[in-house]
C-alpha cells in the first residue's frame, strides 16, 4: 500500500496544469474537436489499465477532464502523480 502524500509533497510533485482538489488531483485537457478528446480518453484508459490505477474521465465538448485519487489509501499517493505524468505524455 502506498503512503499518502502531504500537501507539501503534492504541491512540489504535481505536474504543471494539474490542481489538487481535496483528496483528488485533476486536469482538464483541451482539444480541437470532440473525437480527438474521445481518442485521448481511450489512451488514458489504456494507460490506466496497464498501471492498474484508474482515473475518473469526463469527456466534454473539445475537452476531457481527468481526476485521480488512490481509493484504497483514501487520498493522493505517488501512484496518482505517476499516472498524471503518464497521461500528460499521451497529450
Ligand atoms: C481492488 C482495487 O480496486 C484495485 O486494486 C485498484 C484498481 N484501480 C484503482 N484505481 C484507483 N484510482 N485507486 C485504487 O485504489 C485502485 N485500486
Amino acid at each position: 500500500m502506498a503512503e499518502l502524500l502531504s500537501d507539501e509533497e503534492i504541491r512540489t510533485q504535481l505536474p504543471d496544469e494539474w490542481e489538487q482538489e481535496g483528496d483528488e488531483i485533476a486536469r482538464t485537457y483541451a482539444f480541437d474537436d470532440y473525437l480527438a478528446g474521445v481518442s485521448f480518453a481511450t489512451q488514458v484508459g489504456e494507460v490506466a489499465e496497464e498501471e492498474f490505477h484508474h482515473p475518473e474521465i469526463r469527456i466534454g465538448y473539445e475537452e476531457v477532464e481527468v481526476r485521480l485519487t488512490s481509493h484504497e489509501e483514501g487520498g493522493i499517493t505517488e501512484k496518482d502523480i505517476r499516472l498524471a505524468n503518464l497521461f500528460d505524455s499521451e497529450y
